[in-house]
């Protein structure tokens, strides 16, 4: 038996592999994959190692994000621990080895679950594919009990505030009486922020490369809430390059309001415009200006304004430059239409687009850049994503201005009326373009 503290990964998809699997696997964690895909896990179990492509050359201040006060389970960590060099370039290619895999239907994956060794539990699976595996963490925990098995935390690593939260709400519902109890107090779910673009990565681009491996962006960030793990607020085998945060929330909100806020305009307006990348769309000036207005003026201000204490403008307008410097980096092929993927998600009222133009109104900052991304948003239109279809339907439906209410709350004669009014004028005018330009 392995004396490796071990970890299960929930998803072996492009952040698993690229982003997840190898801070745990550098760590010192046998990192145990699990997913729906079966092709997928037998792939992982022949080969068991694959290839991380480092996709860009970048000083060492961009390799790990600049967390300021946060307090760090490791001082300077970072995946360049993997090679002698901290300065990557495009050649540059980390092998993580000795990994597992574990279909997710299987009893296999509950025996995972109850070893003695697992510390550990973390998904990447996208944000409605939580509420699936809660019922199957959730028997896993009841095996684990009955096994007389130890603490685990649970990191669900989704690009949503409170991912984790809704995976525990979702498998404490499955839990009751003894199991719950043991649950309450050796089950951590901590919520987290995670940062670092991997795209989709065809290896027959790449020399020596297999299917497994996968190509990510130097940059990488993953900050963790400490309060809820267990046993006292710490992981018991750290991970190099996570960070541990007493107050997660105003990370949480800057990466969301600001790198995925940038990310989805820079791919709805790049689609309309007929780019096929993001690096494409942010070299377009018009493009990069709504952008950068957006996270400068907009989102970032009233970032600053609800978390004085954490962040001021000098030192957003540097994490705002490094996004969009990320964003230029054309060695990351990132396809618009994948970041743009499932745009309803990304109007939620929580989410990118809504979230900071509601934060904006809250402090009463003018709304401009972002009004136009969310109409961007709405006139963002492909046959394979099902979320255009219901878009298209309930404009349809409701008429324009009835569902951007619906969508943000903000109408006629409201607290949001003039941002309200700026998304209208702004869908009209991008709709106007899109039917001149067909
Ligand atoms: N790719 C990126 O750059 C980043 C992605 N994220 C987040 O990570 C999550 C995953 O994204 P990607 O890795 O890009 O997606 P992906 O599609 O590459 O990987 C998701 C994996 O989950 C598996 N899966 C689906 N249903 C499952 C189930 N019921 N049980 C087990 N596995 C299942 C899929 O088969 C797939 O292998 C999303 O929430 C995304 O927002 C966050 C930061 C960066
Ligand atoms: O994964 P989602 O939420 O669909 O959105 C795509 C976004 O996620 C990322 O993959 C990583 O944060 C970004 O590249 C992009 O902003």
């Amino acid at each position: 038996m392995s004396i490796k503290p071990r970890a299960i990964h929930f998803g072996a998809g492009n952040i698993g592999r690229g982003f997840i699997a190898p801070l745990l696997s550098t760590s010192g964690y046998h990192v145990v994959f699990t997913d729906v895909d079966k092709s997928l896990i037998d792939a992982i179990n022949q080969q068991r190692a694959y290839g991380v492509h480092i996709l860009d050359s970048t000083s060492d201040d961009a390799v790990n994000g600049d967390n300021g006060s946060l307090h760090s389970s490791s001082s300077s960590a970072s995946l360049s621990t993997l090679s002698s060099v901290s300065t990557v370039s495009t050649a540059e290619v980390h092998e993580i080895k000795h990994v597992k895999g574990v279909l997710s239907t299987t009893d296999a994956l509950i025996h995972e679950i109850e070893h003695p060794k697992l510390k550990l539990i973390t998904t990447a699976v996208g944000l409605p594919v939580i509420d699936k595996i809660a019922p199957t963490i959730a028997n896993g925990i009841k095996a684990r009990r009955k096994a007389g098995g130890g603490p685990i935390n649970i990191i669900a690593c989704e690009n949503a505030i409170g991912a984790t939260a809704k995976l525990a709400e979702k498998v404490r519902a499955k839990l009751e009486g003894d199991d719950a109890k043991w649950a309450e107090k050796n089950v951590g779910f901590a919520n987290c922020s995670v940062d670092r673009i991997v795209p989709p990565f065809d290896p027959s681009e790449h020399d020596e490369s297999s299917e497994l491996d996968v190509g990510v962006e130097a940059f990488y960030e993953w900050v963790v809430e400490s309060g809820p793990l267990k046993p006292n607020g710490e992981l018991e085998v750290p991970i190099e390059g996570m960070r541990l945060a007493d107050n997660l929330k105003p990370y949480n909100e800057r990466k969301l309001f600001t790198l995925n806020t940038g990310h989805a305009i820079t791919a709805y307006l790049g689609h309309l415009k007929g780019h096929a990348t993001i690096a494409d769309s942010i070299a377009d000036e018009e493009i990069l200006v709504c952008v950068r207005g957006a996270l400068l003026k907009e989102s970032g201000v009233a970032l600053c304004k609800r978390h004085p204490e954490y962040f001021n403008e000098e030192q957003h307008a540097e994490y705002v430059e490094k996004i969009i410097k990320r964003f230029e980096n054309a060695a990351v092929k990132d396809d618009v239409v994948r970041v743009g993927r499932q745009p309803l998600r990304k109007l939620g009222k929580e989410d990118r687009l809504v979230g900071p133009a509601r934060m904006c109104v809250e402090y009463g900052i003018d709304v401009r850049f972002l009004a136009t991304g969310i109409a961007a948003a709405l006139c963002y239109e492909n046959d394979e994503d099902e979320d255009t279809t219901k878009i298209k339907q309930a404009v349809s439906d409701k008429g324009v201005e009835g569902y951007i209410t619906e969508l943000t709350e903000f109408g006629k004669g409201g607290e949001g009326e003039v941002v309200f009014e700026r998304i209208v004028q702004s869908y009209n005018e991008l709709k106007g373009a899109k039917s001149q330009k067909n």
